[in-house]
């Protein structure tokens, strides 16, 4: 499960894969969505008004450093349960009004389980994959 020794490990690896330039991030940030738009194309229609079918676009260069950076966030609170609940609270109400359908976090989740390894030392699939799931589980709605 998710338990401190996974959100430690989680976040220690996040740093690996996070703590680079700008242009890594936002290359790390590609390979994610592109992903998801592999296992479902339809994925890329809610991303118009951010120019989701240019990945190399400033729009959605934006966009993935918004997201990225709320990731971030999340997994940074992993080891402070009560924050982490505010912002996962947050971020789901922006995700409903949005009309995302719950399945896309279980897409988002397959897409990182296969970019992320790339780009740490010693992937913790376990780790990923449990805590993974309390941050979507607490932005679904
Ligand atoms: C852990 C997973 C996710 C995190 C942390 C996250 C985070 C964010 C953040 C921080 C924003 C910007 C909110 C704002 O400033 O207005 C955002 C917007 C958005 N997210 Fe997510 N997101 C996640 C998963 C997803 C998934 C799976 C989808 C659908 C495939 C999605 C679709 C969107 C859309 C459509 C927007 C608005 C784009 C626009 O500005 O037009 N998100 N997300």
């Amino acid at each position: 499960d998710c338990g401190p020794l996974q959100r430690l490990k989680v976040k220690h690896q996040w740093v690996q894969v996070y703590s680079g330039h700008g242009y890594e991030r936002e290359a790390f940030g590609r390979e994610v969505f592109l992903e998801m738009y592999n296992q479902a194309p339809k994925a890329k229609d809610l991303f118009t008004r951010v120019r989701g079918e240019n990945v190399f676009s400033p729009e959605f260069g934006a966009h993935m450093v918004r997201v990225l950076g709320g990731l971030d966030m999340c997994i940074a609170l992993l080891s402070d349960d009560t924050v982490l609940n505010a912002q996962l609270a947050h971020l789901s109400t922006q995700h409903k009004d949005r009309g995302i359908p719950n399945e896309y976090f279980d897409v988002m989740k397959v897409a990182l389980m296969k970019v992320v390894p790339g780009h740490v030392s010693h992937f913790d699939f376990d780790a990923w994959s449990a805590c993974y799931d309390v941050i979507a589980n607490g932005i679904k709605h």
